[in-house]
Formats: C-alpha cells, sequence, structure tokens
C-alpha cells in the first residue's frame, strides 16, 4: 500500500516526470520497500531489522555444503540488486560456531563433476563477498576454521567474541589440503604476506586475543555483545558516501578477483585434480575420522 501510495502521490507533475532523478529516487523508494521484506531459505537467514543480518543456519557447525554455498550467493545477489540495501553483517544462527568452513563431506568420495560443482560455488560464494558493493561487517561468534576464516576476511570488518576457545584461521594443510592462491591472496591483503606464509604452513588456528593481536580480526567484544557492535560498526561504515567507498574498495580488491576470473577453469581442474588423488582422500578421511572420535 505505502509502495502505491508514493506511485500514485498527488506530487506535483514536475516532481514525479520532470526529472529523471525523482523518478529514480520513486522508483527507488518502490524497490526498496518491495524487497525489504525478509527472506529465508532453509539454511541462510536474512533479517531485515535494524540492519540486514544474514545468518548461517547448518545445523551443526555450520559447514558449508553445495546447497549453503548457494543459497549464500543466491542471498547475497538478491540483496546487492536491493538498492535500499548498503550493508550486511555476516553471522551464525548458533552460538559458539561461526562457520566450520568447507562441508568436509562433500570433498570426499564423490565423482569428478560433483567435485567441479561444489567447488565453482566455493568459487562464487567468495567473488559475491569479496566483490561486494555493501558494507560487510563479520560478527563471528564462534569458532571459524578455513573456509569459515576465508568468509570473515571477505567481510570489510570483523568483530569476534572475546572467548579464547574460539579460534580462527586457515587449517588446511592440517587436513593433509593445500589453500588455493586465492585463499592465500585474501589472508595477505588481511594480515600481510610474513604472517599469511607462516599461518598457512603450520595451518595456523589462531584464539580470539591471538587473532585480534595479528589482525585478522579488528575487534574482540563479549558474546552477547557481537551483534550490537556489528550495528554500530556498520553505522560508521554506513556514514561513508557509497560511491566514494566503494570505488576505494575496489581499487584495493579488484586485481585479486581479476585474478581468479582470469584463473577460474583453470583452478577448478587443479582442485579435482587434487582432491580425487587416493593420498588426498585418505587424509581427508583420517581427519573425518579423528572428528569423530574426538567425542
Ligand atoms: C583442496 C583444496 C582446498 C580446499 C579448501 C578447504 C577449506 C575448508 O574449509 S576444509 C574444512 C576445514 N574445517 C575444519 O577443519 C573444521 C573441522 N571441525 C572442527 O574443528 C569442529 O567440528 C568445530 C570446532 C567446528 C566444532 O567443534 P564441536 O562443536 O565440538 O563439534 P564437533 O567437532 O563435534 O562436530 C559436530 C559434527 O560436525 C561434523 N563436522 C565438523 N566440521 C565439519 C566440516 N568442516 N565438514 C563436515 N562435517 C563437519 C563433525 O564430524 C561432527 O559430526 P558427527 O560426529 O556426525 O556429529
Amino acid at each position: 500500500m505505502a509502495a502505491q501510495a508514493v506511485l500514485r502521490s498527488s506530487a506535483p507533475a514536475r516532481l514525479l516526470s520532470g526529472s529523471f532523478y525523482i523518478r529514480k529516487g520513486v522508483l527507488a523508494s518502490w524497490q526498496h520497500y518491495q524487497s525489504r521484506r525478509p527472506f529465508s531459505n532453509e539454511k541462510v537467514l536474512v533479517e531485515l531489522d535494524e540492519s540486514t543480518v544474514m545468518k548461517m543456519k547448518n545445523p551443526p557447525v555450520n559447514s558449508l555444503s553445495l546447497d549453503v554455498l548457494t543459497e549464500f550467493s543466491i542471498s547475497l545477489e538478491k540483496l546487492e540488486i536491493d538498492r535500499g540495501c548498503r550493508g550486511v553483517i555476516l553471522t551464525s544462527a548458533f552460538p559458539k560456531i561461526f562457520s566450520a568452513g568447507l562441508d568436509i563431506t562433500e570433498m570426499c568420495g564423490k565423482s569428478a563433476e560433483h567435485y567441479a560443482a561444489f567447488w565453482r560455488a566455493v568459487q562464487e560464494m567468495w567473488l559475491k563477498l569479496y566483490g561486494s558493493n555493501m558494507v560487510t561487517i563479520a560478527a563471528i561468534n564462534g569458532s571459524s576454521p578455513a573456509g569459515g576464516c576465508l568468509m570473515a576476511m571477505c567481510c570489510d570488518y570483523r568483530i569476534m567474541a572475546d572467548n579464547p576457545k574460539f579460534a580462527i584461521g586457515l587449517n588446511e594443510t592440517q587436513l593433509g589440503i593445500v589453500a588455493p592462491f586465492w585463499f592465500k591472496e585474501t589472508m595477505v591483503n588481511t594480515v600481510g604476506n610474513r604472517v599469511t606464509e607462516q599461518s598457512l604452513q603450520l595451518g595456523q588456528m589462531y584464539p580470539a586475543p591471538d587473532a585480534l593481536k595479528i589482525g585478522l580480526v579488528d575487534k574482540l567484544v563479549t558474546e552477547e555483545k557481537v551483534q550490537s557492535t556489528a550495528v554500530a560498526a556498520m553505522s560508521q561504515w554506513l556514514a561513508v558516501p557509497d560511491h566514494a567507498r566503494q570505488i576505494t574498495k575496489s581499487i584495493m580488491r579488484k586485481p585479486t578477483i581479476d585474478n581468479l576470473v582470469k584463473h577460474r577453469e583453470a583452478d577448478i581442474n587443479n582442485f579435482v585434480s587434487f582432491i580425487t588423488k587416493d593420498s588426498i582422500q585418505k587424509s581427508l578421511q583420517v581427519y573425518m575420522d579423528r572428528l569423530k572420535q574426538k567425542k
């Protein structure tokens, strides 16, 4: 109703028809109204309250399955084209876990076609999130290994729960696998070359206080305050004119993004040939068994 009221408004004709910009403004408010409804897929919830919040919800640990990655990319794309949405907070619906990273079961015992589709979805998530025009803030309310850390690093600002039991990092080598060049480049762009080199080789997970020290996260707050701190940070980021912030972000990130776009198919082929090796399949299986036995 409100949108119709805007369109049918009795505003002077010159306001509605005389200026492209005014018309664009009316259209934008209509589009804004139309799209300002929360939407929810099965595993990625999008809430539109004080701020736009995307919550991963794939129990028990928000592992990034093909379904989750696909839902995530579609949801983000929807927000990206919503002119009323200028920023998004990324978090988890579960306390203590932000995301366990890529779903290891998607990388075990499947066909080459499946691995290729899965890897394309991982790339798509990264391209959309790292390349987003919106302000993106990670509200890291729990542990965040590997792919979870990658998602957090894609954001413009990271707030983490101040609990040394929660750890974040790219731990791929601990699984006997190798983080690809664009994971590495995302980390270099976040914490610098030396820290990345050491972290990646050791597959190091950083407890929250250490993550703050190396600049992997920007701020620690108590678990209860993660969300409200993210909302406050969002206001600060949104106070900067969009065009200036977006162009600056693009200057910073475009070379890294272009690098994957250029080598995307080769990267998929590399992943498939690596992950289908017997030795790698065995390593992943051993890691999964260990995870299950730790209980
Ligand atoms: C080759 C090219 C490079 C590919 C790049 C890869 C990137 C990645 O992201 S690889 C994934 C790396 N992730 C991890 O190493 C995380 C492993 N998980 C954990 O460390 C912990 O589960 C935890 C800290 C995230 C949570 O601990 P906790 O709350 O104690 O929960 P559980 O360990 O008991 O796990 C519950 C349940 O979930 C299963 N699970 C955990 N992580 C994954 C995962 N990444 N993929 C699939 N499944 C996972 C775990 O096995 C348990 O299953 P059940 O025993 O059946 O309940």
